[in-house]
C-alpha cells in the first residue's frame, strides 16, 4: 500500500510505503511482587516497530528499557496485555513455540558479550548456526562486522570492541528478523563503542533486520530511524529522526 504525501505541491511528491508492523505490543503492563514491595517494572505501553527499521530506546535507570526488551524478545511474559509478532500472539504462546520463536527469530546482544573463553571466533559463531535453520556461514557473519582476519583468535586475543562484534556476529549468523540489544556500548570506550554501532548500522542495512537498542548515551540515538523514551514504566515520546546519522559522525 503507497501513500502520496504533500498533494498540494507535485513537484514535492513523494511515495512512502508503510511498513509492516513486526511487533504490536497493546497494554502491556509488567509487575514484580516481592514480599511487600510491588514495583510496576512497565504500566500500559503501547507500540509498534516495523520490519527494517532501527530505533534507539533510551529513559533513565529502572524506566523499563530492559523489561520491554526481554518481553520483546520472549525471554519474560508480561503481566497483562499483548504482544504479536507479525500477527502472531506471543501473549498466547506455550513455552516450546516461545523457544523456537527465540531460537529461530530473535538475536540479542548484552553489555557482556557472554563468549566462550575457550572456543574461537568462529566457534563462538558456529554454536549457533549449528542448530539453526537457515544459518550464513560462520565466517560471513565475522566478515559482516569486519572481523574476517580475526576467526581463529579467541576471545582473551580480542578486544572488548572486537569481542561485542563477535557477539554481534553470533546474533546475526542464524538471519534472525529482529536484533534485540542492551547496551551494547556500555562496557567500551567512545571509539570502540562506533564500532559496534557501525557494525550494526551495516547490519541493519544489508540484511534488513529490524533492531532495537538501548541505551544510556542519548548521543546514540541520532543514529535510529526512531527514539523511544520511557520514564517509571511508560513510553513518553515516540520522535522519528528525518535524518539519520551514521555512527561516525555520532558525538557524545
Ligand atoms: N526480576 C525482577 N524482580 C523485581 N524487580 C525487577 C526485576 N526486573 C526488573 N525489576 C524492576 O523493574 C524496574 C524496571 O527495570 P528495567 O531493568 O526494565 O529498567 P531499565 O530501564 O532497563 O534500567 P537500567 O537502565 O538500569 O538497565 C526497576 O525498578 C527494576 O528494579
Amino acid at each position: 500500500m503507497f501513500s502520496l504525501e504533500s498533494p498540494s505541491d507535485p513537484t514535492q511528491l513523494t511515495i512512502t510505503a508503510p511498513r509492516d508492523s513486526l511487533f504490536q505490543v497493546r497494554g502491556v503492563t509488567k509487575t514484580y511482587v516481592m514480599g511487600e514491595v510491588t514495583v510496576e517494572a512497565l504500566r500500559a505501553v503501547d507500540l509498534d516497530l516495523y520490519e527494517g527499521e532501527f530505533v534507539v530506546l533510551l529513559g533513565p535507570s529502572g524506566s523499563g528499557k530492559s523489561t520491554l526488551l526481554n518481553i520483546l524478545g520472549g525471554l519474560d511474559i508480561p503481566s497483562s496485555g499483548q504482544v504479536t509478532f507479525h500477527g502472531q500472539d506471543l501473549t498466547a504462546a506455550n513455552d516450546r513455540t516461545l523457544t523456537r520463536f527465540r531460537r529461530e527469530s530473535v538475536g540479542f546482544v548484552f553489555q557482556f558479550y557472554n563468549l566462550i573463553p575457550s572456543l574461537t571466533a568462529r566457534e563462538n559463531v558456529a554454536l549457533v548456526t549449528d542448530i539453526a535453520p537457515h544459518p550464513m556461514h560462520p565466517r560471513e557473519a565475522l566478515e559482516r562486522v569486519h572481523l574476517g582476519d580475526r576467526i581463529n583468535h579467541f576471545p582473551a586475543q580480542l578486544s572488548g570492541g572486537e569481542q561485542q562484534r563477535v557477539a554481534i556476529a553470533r546474533a546475526i549468523a542464524k538471519r534472525p528478523q529482529v536484533l534485540l540489544c542492551d547496551e551494547p556500548t556500555g562496557a567500551l570506550d567512545f571509539q570502540t563503542g562506533k564500532l559496534v554501532l557501525e557494525a550494526l548500522a551495516q547490519v541493519n542495512q544489508d540484511l534488513g533486520t529490524t533492531t532495537a537498542v538501548i541505551t544510556h548515551n542519548a548521543g546514540i540515538a541520532a543514529m535510529a530511524d526512531r527514539v523511544i523514551t520511557m520514564r517509571s514504566g511508560e513510553i513518553v515520546t515516540v520522535q522519528r529522526n528525518e535524518q539519520k546519522e551514521s555512527p561516525g559522525e555520532l558525538e557524545w
